[in-house]
């Protein structure tokens, strides 16, 4: 039993993907999940009605206001479903409950059943419209209700209605407002705080705090996650160990600093610099054919060799290069590491290219 329901479930959520365009895992998902389930059960209300004051009570005032619902709800449905709108959706099921609990305040007089749809303003459109539009349409509601209840008091029927029911409708109205717009405003500021706080966190994963490059972790997910194959070189520092030993580790740091900020000025702006690690540097190149990349990687040779690190000597790199490709990551980084070794090996500073078939 349960294992049918987890499968219809999952069935009622992939119809749910389709219409709404999204995955259930996005963070829109609920609301339009929302959005839709009042728009069905308010639809099936208003059939019922509809075919009630048809055919049991015929009374033509609630027939039309039922029919005129009705097309809002279709509106509604279109928006989301087809248009995959649902901020127009959420205005238009908003614009439908307040008319409609105004209009059976109007058709109803003050019965108590017509009067406590009011409160469905405050409620549902601080949630669909946010604090701000939710709490301005629903001063305007309780304007308009207010004026009417106020106009007719005394002789407003079927049931006596004075002063004292006029405060008391008036402050429950009042405190749902207050209490759905704090309610509201807190549960978005939240959100908010926990999207930031998930965005920093995120950086601080993938960013490589010396440089402030990306990391390796960043590089390899962008990597094996690439539907195509991308050009990529991996860059060392050239006796980099004599650079610490000779002037310092922080001598050495800055010079990291430096050649990472020279090797982004070198390459194009969607180009990715990473570090890889230790004194390695990656790039991953965004659009390159095999001549282009010569171009590029002597480019680079030249840019570091001829910039002022201000130690006092020169700097160079080794570049190694390949063509990656997702499907087989680890051969791609074993054979830019060999092209790099063999660019060490040849006398460094300059740059090999390898096919992982060599
Ligand atoms: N200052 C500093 N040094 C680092 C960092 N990471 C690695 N190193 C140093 O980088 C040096 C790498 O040295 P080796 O691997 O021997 O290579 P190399 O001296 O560059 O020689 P070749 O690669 O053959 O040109 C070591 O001295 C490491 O301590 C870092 O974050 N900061």
């Amino acid at each position: 039993m349960g294992r049918l329901l987890k499968v219809r479930r999952s069935v009622l959520i992939k119809y749910l993907e389709r219409g709404f365009g999204i995955q259930y895992t996005h963070p829109d998902f609920r609301f339009r999940g929302f959005l839709f389930s009042a728009l069905v059960l308010i639809s099936l209300t208003l059939v019922f009605f509809t075919y009630y004051n048809i055919f049991i009570d015929f009374f033509v005032p609630m027939l039309v206001a039922n029919l005129i619902a009705l097309i809002f709800c279709l509106m509604g449905g279109y928006y989301l479903l087809v248009r995959k709108q649902p901020k127009i959706a959420a205005v238009i099921l908003q614009l439908l409950v307040s008319i409609d609990s105004f209009f059976l305040i109007l058709i109803s007089g003050n019965e108590e059943f017509a009067l406590v749809f009011a409160f469905l303003t405050p409620v549902m459109g601080i949630f669909l419209l946010g604090y701000l539009w939710g709490a301005i349409l629903s001063i305007i509601n309780f304007a308009a209700i207010f004026y009417f209840c106020f106009t007719q008091m005394e002789t407003w029927g079927p049931v006596f209605f004075d002063t004292a029911s006029l405060i008391h409708f008036s402050v429950i109205y009042l405190v749902i407002l207050i209490v759905s717009f704090f309610y509201d405003s807190s549960r978005r500021k939240a959100y908010q705080m926990m999207e930031e706080a998930n965005f920093k966190l995120s950086e601080l994963a993938t960013t490589d705090a010396l440089t402030t490059l990306r990391n390796r972790r960043y590089l390899e997910d962008c990597l094996m996650s690439s539907k195509k194959n991308h050009y990529i070189a991996m860059i060392d520092v050239d006796n980099f160990k004599q650079v610490n030993d000779l002037l310092g580790h922080d001598q050495g740091d800055k010079v990291l600093i430096e050649l990472a900020r020279v090797l982004k000025e070198t390459v194009a702006q969607n180009d990715i610099v990473g570090r890889w690690g230790g004194e390695e540097f990656v790039i991953i190149f965004a659009e390159h054919n095999a001549t282009q990349l010569q171009a590029t990687l002597e480019k680079l040779n030249q840019a570091v060799a001829s910039h002022d690190f201000g130690i006092k000597r020169d700097v160079t790199v080794s570049i190694g290069s390949t063509n990656h490709n997702a499907a087989s990551h680890r051969d791609s980084i074993r054979t830019v590491d060999q092209a790099l070794y063999t660019a060490k090996a040849n006398g460094k500073n300059r740059y090999c290219i390898m096919t992982e078939a060599t």
